[in-house]
């Protein structure tokens, strides 16, 4: 029976543990610096055995899960570079930034062999074992965040694994890309979340009509203001230059809508709601994926280090946009298969011809 190690066994971990463990057949190992969430989750069988030494939780693991705040991951990460692990032993985290982590990992030989970022893009506001659940993930986007040189073969063990696990969509992405996107979709939202509950409280003080009165739209738009604050202070921290470019461009367009105001412009105002509105209805249901591919192709690949980069460059090269990359099932004859898939069907036919050319087997799934 395979061993994982989850480190950090609060609403993320928790729920990886319960996957790994309900689903993936996998032992599962936590490491936690309370003692008390230990107990909780080994009483309620999210884990097999808990551990206060992180030594006890990871020495015989075959795969290590980061599951605590970003502020403290790469603490743990050199901790990790000291211990005697399993050689072939995979790592792995669950936090909401990439960048730093796997700047943290790039430092230590080791550890850019054996580390691949992740991100379950999927939570709550809630959070510590209590709030675990086995299906947090499912339907959910996955991200990856392999090295360039990492083989193929290690990310599909870990994508294997995962994907049993959460039932989530793996998708490969790099660091930087993940933080922009990430920052922009979820970091900028919980700071303006945050800030208008802070801005009505102040009102609040002097009359409490202003919390009365709070309905519909406040609430859905505040929800994710009650999440936790060290987590968030840590995220911010640990993406700071992207976030606060978002925030830059946040206050631009505050500027627009209140210039327009000023100046009575109601043009400029109806176009402001107008444009939201349509966006907002187009923005993909969840079960199906903020990506939703329509046109996919697998393409054979060999499994050399910085293979999914090259295939990716080349498409990106001809100007072809990737809607998602992901690693499938390694197969029988040892060669891996990348899943491409594309929003537009002429990007998908152009990236056929590209990928032929060059030489790749492509397995169509659309004719
Ligand atoms: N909450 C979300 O919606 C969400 C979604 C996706 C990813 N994440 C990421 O997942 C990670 C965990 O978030 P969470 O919501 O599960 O937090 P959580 O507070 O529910 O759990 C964190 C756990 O880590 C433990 N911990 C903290 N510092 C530790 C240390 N030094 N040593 C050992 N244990 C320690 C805490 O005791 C707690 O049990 C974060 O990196 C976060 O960015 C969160
Ligand atoms: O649903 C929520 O409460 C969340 O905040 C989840 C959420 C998000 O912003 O979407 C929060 C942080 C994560 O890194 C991923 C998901």
């Amino acid at each position: 029976m395979e061993r994982a190690a989850v480190l950090g066994i609060g609403l993320i971990g928790g729920s990886l543990a319960l996957g790994l463990k309900e689903r993936a057949g996998v032992e599962v190992y936590g490491y936690d610096r309370s003692e008390k969430t230990l107990h909780l989750a080994e009483s309620a069988g999210v884990i097999h055995r808990g551990f206060t030494r992180m030594e006890e939780a990871v020495t015989k693991a075959d795969y290590i899960f980061l599951a605590v705040p970003v502020g403290t991951a790469p603490d743990l990460l050199e901790a990790l570079a000291e211990l005697d692990l399993k050689p072939d032993c995979l790592i792995s985290d669950v936090g909401s930034t990439k960048g730093r982590i796997m700047e943290q990992a790039a430092v230590f030989p080791r550890l850019r062999e054996a580390f691949i970022g992740g991100h379950p893009m999927a939570g709550s506001h809630q959070s510590g074992v209590k709030a675990a659940r086995s299906l947090l993930f499912e339907n959910a986007y996955y991200i990856l965040t392999p090295f360039p040189e990492t083989p193929l073969s290690k990310v599909q063990r870990l994508s294997r694994l995962l994907v049993t696990a959460t039932r989530a969509q793996l998708v490969i992405m790099n660091p930087e890309h993940h933080d922009r996107i990430v920052g922009a979709i979820s970091h900028l939202p919980h700071i303006l979340a945050a800030g208008l509950v802070n801005q009505v409280d102040r009102y609040n003080e002097s009359n409490e009509w202003f919390h009365r009165l709070a309905a519909g739209g406040f609430r859905d738009l505040t929800r994710i203001a009650a999440s936790d604050p060290v987590m968030w202070r840590d995220i911010l921290l640990s993406n700071r230059e992207s976030i606060l470019g978002l925030m830059q461009d946040w206050i631009r367009e505050m500027e627009r809508v209140k210039e327009a105001l000023e100046a009575e412009d109601s043009f400029s105002i109806q176009t402001f709601f107008e444009q939201a509105k349509i966006s907002r209805e187009q923005l993909p249901d969840r079960k199906i994926g903020i990506l939703s591919p329509v046109w996919e192709c697998y393409v054979d690949v060999a499994d050399h280090p910085g293979v999914i980069g090259k295939v990716a460059t080349l498409l990106g090269e001809e100007g072809i946009s990737i809607a998602n990359i992901g690693v499938m099932e390694n197969r029988e004859d040892g060669a891996g298969v990348l899943r491409l898939a594309f929003r537009e069907e002429r990007d998908y036919r152009r990236a056929k011809t590209v990928l032929a050319r060059k030489g790749y087997t492509v397995i169509d799934l659309n004719e």
